[in-house]
């Protein structure tokens, strides 16, 4: 597993995302427009005819394999294929993760996409997104991974706008202790908990402004 150097101005990583957040926007509305779309099977199979036509053009050139987790020369984090904050991966909601004095935080909405019980967001969903946040807070002085998260769903979480936390406890070695919350506007319905590891392999990796994304 190795983090890519991306030789680029943080110009260039503004311009390219600029680039990309309204074509992945594009796609995370097509996505729920799918889910949600009443109109006949005639005009569903003249979609899917044209999307395919697209998804074809996309594909005359594309890397090998995953974006993989880039970063500049200045350190900022270009994870935009990451499933949780990826510029370019239409299945993140994405999450905007902000620095703040104990912590990290996002605001963020989620929609049809991520439903699990009727109009709330699937438990999955939640440990994802409490384990990215998680992982965030506790990646402040290099990467490190998660070795076990607890997640426990106090009442469902309804989909719509959401908040979420997540800060550090505790540092014994390579190893962090980190807490975090999703809420909503009633308050907190799911809370995490876990360890979060600086792999051996990582210890000279330095340390990235990953919220960048
Ligand atoms: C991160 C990359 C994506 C980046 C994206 C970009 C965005 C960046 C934002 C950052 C946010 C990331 C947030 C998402 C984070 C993931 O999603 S990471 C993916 C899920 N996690 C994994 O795949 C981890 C797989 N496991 C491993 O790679 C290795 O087992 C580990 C966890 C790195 C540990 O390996 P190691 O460094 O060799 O550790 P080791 O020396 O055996 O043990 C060190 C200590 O940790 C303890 N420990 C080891 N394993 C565990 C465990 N599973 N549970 C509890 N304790 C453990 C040991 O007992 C030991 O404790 P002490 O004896 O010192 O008290």
């Amino acid at each position: 597993m190795e983090f890519i150097l991306e030789d680029i101005s943080e110009a260039e990583v503004a311009r390219r995302r600029g680039v990309y957040t309204p074509l992945t926007d594009t796609v995370r509305d097509l996505v729920d427009a799918v889910i949600r779309t009443e109109v006949s099977e005639d005009a569903l199979d003249d979609a899917r005819r044209r999307i395919a036509e697209v998804v074809a053009d996309l594909r005359s050139k594309q890397m090998d394999g995953p974006y993989g987790v880039r970063h500049t020369r200045q350190n900022t984090g270009m994870a935009w294929g990451n499933a949780v904050i990826g510029v370019r991966n239409a299945l993140a909601p994405p999450l905007d993760v902000v620095h703040v004095d104990d912590g990290v935080r996002s605001d963020f909405t989620l929609g049809a996409a991520y439903e699990g019980p009727p109009g709330c967001v699937h438990g999955g969903v939640c440990a994802m997104l409490l384990d990215h946040l998680l992982g965030n807070a506790a990646s402040t002085e290099g990467p490190c991974y998660t070795g076990t998260i607890t997640i426990r769903y106090l009442r469902p979480t309804r989909l719509g706008a959401l908040s979420a936390r997540a800060w550090v406890t505790e540092r014994t070695g390579r190893k962090l202790y980190a807490k975090g919350t999703i809420s909503d506007a009633e308050g907190v319905t799911c809370e995490a908990e876990g360890v979060f590891i600086v792999p051996r392999s990582a210890v000279d990796t330095p340390a990235v402004r990953w919220s960048q994304g």
